[in-house]
């Protein structure tokens, strides 16, 4: 193999030892040199440095800056003696700010720095460096923060302030913050007031509400701009340019959890300003020939609807809401009755229980990328073709169910770190069905444990599941709209006599659906998977940390 010039390669004392530092291949490393032996070992990275080599990809580092050289050295928060000979022969200084991997998927930003014998050497590291950072094109510069400051224990605004803006500033990444006002103000303001030429990226700070709001807006304005009508189930939506960042700050924020691998801001935003890009598939909701909403993670009906209604009225309690309405409406077990249509996707790699898990650089969702590519240069008359291949592969399914959820990704959360479909992928233009039908409480919970346990929460008798592109639910209990104003005048009347008498069957005719933690005002709905149709700054849950990595070991 050629051999690729070193850019830069110097001799530079860290922590009082040598270290022969290159810059070569997109990666600065640093290894102990012979002489360093010799030299006594203070302190290094994370405390202790390890003799050995290390590297670290220009990709992962944050930034980089020349710094002032004190016979004492600041170094990850502590001070360090710097030997007064090192201080006299190395007298200046740059550190480098860098992506370090911790434990499950957490990263935390470490800084290294080398000190130089001459200022001129110096200033070119620091100058190579930054010079290769431009090169990095999908980075943003310029971000609009949206800062929900009652989302999840009402932290949002610490959080940014605390953990997040430090981050942006040293990355040079400028923002314009919106702290909200009240709910859907990041949406309207999205969808009509904000100049979204000047942004790189969209960033909201909160939960999976949160990061409706600005999915509503960006995907509702795109729409505008394309003329697309929203309202028409049948239309292709056009993707969003602009990319999404979720700091989680809200209760479930399963969003960030299922993209991530964790729900840590700091962890979030390195991401951002590495500009990682992950693609994510959209569910739109209609009834009838009416938009109702998009989904990206769970739409659910029965259980799952019962327990967000219930626990709305609970808001106060914070994320503690869902464990006590979690509770209720397990011991309340209601089933509904209906009827469920869905078109299964045929034409994909996975299956609903492949066991396969959705990770960074998933094949099965490059693969889909690679059909969507191909699809747009599909003309009209072929799709008229796809669509009556369609219609004849339609299956239908009328039953008493206790849930009915979909699932366009694996849903993930802190509760239930596998999720409702764990082998749901994040951007295949898919949704898992999962049909659980009336059967015991006592099952019920079995199948409910099996979410947070390795055991597959659909071998069983009661449960199935079905890899879609679209479904259908009609519930037995129909409603026209006259039945729905009835429906919601009577609410009231019958809410107080259910909440009583959780017996009495009342409240059992229909339930809500779970669309993303918001309640939609029907029951029948039609539903349509938009493969990749908005992008995060994430990659996907990464499958091993770098460390673990043979390819590039941080500490050899
Ligand atoms: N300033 C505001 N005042 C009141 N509500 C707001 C405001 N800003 C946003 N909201 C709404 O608050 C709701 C909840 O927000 P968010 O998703 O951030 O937190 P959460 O519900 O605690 O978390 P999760 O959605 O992860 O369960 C969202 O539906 C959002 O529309
Ligand atoms: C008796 C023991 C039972 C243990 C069962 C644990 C099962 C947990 C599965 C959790 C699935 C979460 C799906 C995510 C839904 C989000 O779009 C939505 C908005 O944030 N959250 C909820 O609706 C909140 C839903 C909270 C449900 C509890
Ligand atoms: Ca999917």
């Amino acid at each position: 193999m050629e051999k690729q010039p070193k850019l830069l390669s110097s001799q530079l004392l860290l922590k009082n030892r040598l270290f022969e530092v290159t810059l070569q291949r997109a990666t600065l490393s640093w290894k102990d040199t012979p002489a360093a032996g010799r030299r006594r070992a203070s302190g290094g990275i994370n405390g202790t440095l390890k003799v050995g080599s290390y590297c670290v990809p220009v990709s992962e580092i944050i930034a980089v800056r020349e710094t002032e050289v004190d016979s004492r050295t600041k170094d990850d928060g502590r001070w360090q003696k710097m030997s007064q000979a090192s201080a006299g022969t190395h007298p200046f200084a740059f550190t480098v700010s860098y992506v370090d991997r911790g434990s499950r998927h957490r990263w935390r930003c470490s800084d290294v720095t080398f000190h130089c014998p001459d200022g001129a050497l110096c200033h070119q590291w620091v100058q190579t460096i930054k010079e290769q950072l431009l090169l990095l094109t999908n980075r943003p510069k310029h971000l609009l923060v949206y800062i929900n400051p009652f989302g999840g224990k009402q932290q949002g605004k610490r959080i940014y302030e605390q953990k997040v803006a430090p981050l942006f500033s040293r990355a040079s990444i400028s923002t314009d913050v919106i702290v909200t006002e009240r709910a859907n103000h990041a949406r309207d303001h999205l969808r009509t007031d904000a100049d979204l030429k000047k942004y790189d990226g969209v960033v909201c700070v909160g939960g999976d509400g949160m990061f409706s709001e600005v999915i509503h807006g960006l995907i509702s304005r795109t729409q505008r701009e394309a003329g697309v009508d929203e309202n028409c189930p049948e239309e292709k939506l056009v993707p969003c340019d602009l990319r999404i960042g979720i700091i989680p700050a809200g209760s479930t924020d399963c969003i960030c959890y299922a993209t991530v691998g964790v729900n840590d801001p700091i962890t979030s935003a390195l991401h951002i300003i590495v500009g990682d890009s992950q693609a994510l598939d959209v569910c739109s909701v209609h009834h009838n020939s009416t938009f109702l909403r998009y989904s990206v993670s769970l739409l659910g009906y029965g259980f799952y609807g019962d327990v967000l209604t219930d626990s709305e009225r609970k808001r106060w309690m914070g994320p503690a809401r869902y464990d006590i309405s979690g509770l209720k409406t397990f011991l309340t077990h209601n089933y509904y009755e209906g009827t469920v249509s869905f078109l299964p996707a045929t034409d994909i790699l996975g299956t609903p229980r492949d066991k396969t898990k959705c990770r960074a650089g998933c094949y099965v969702c490059q693969d889909s990328e690679w059909r969507l590519s191909e699809d747009k240069q599909l003309c009209k008359l072929d799709e008229d073709v796809l669509d009556q291949e369609e219609d004849g592969r339609w299956q239908v399914i009328r039953s008493k169910f206790l849930a009915i959820n979909a699932a366009s990704m694996s849903c993930a959360c802190p509760r239930s770190p596998k999720g409702l479909s764990p082998a749901a992928h994040l951007a295949d233009g898919t949704a898992d069905l999962i049909l659980v039908r009336k059967c015991s409480r006592l099952d019920f919970l079995r199948h409910l444990l099996r979410h947070t346990s390795k055991d597959d929460q659909f071998d069983l008798a009661f449960v199935e599941v079905h890899r879609v592109r679209r479904f259908r639910f009609t519930p037995k209990h129909c409603e026209s709209d006259s039945e729905l104003d009835l429906k919601e005048s009577g609410k009231k009347l019958f809410s107080h006599i259910c909440r009583d008498h959780p017996a009495c069957g009342c409240a059992t005719v229909n339930s809500n659906w779970n669309c993303d933690g918001e309640i939609l005002q029907h029951a029948a709905i039609e539903v349509r998977v938009h493969c990749q149709l908005v992008k995060l700054f994430a990659r996907g849950i990464e499958e091993l940390p770098v460390f673990e990595d043979p390819c590039c070991p941080s500490a050899i």
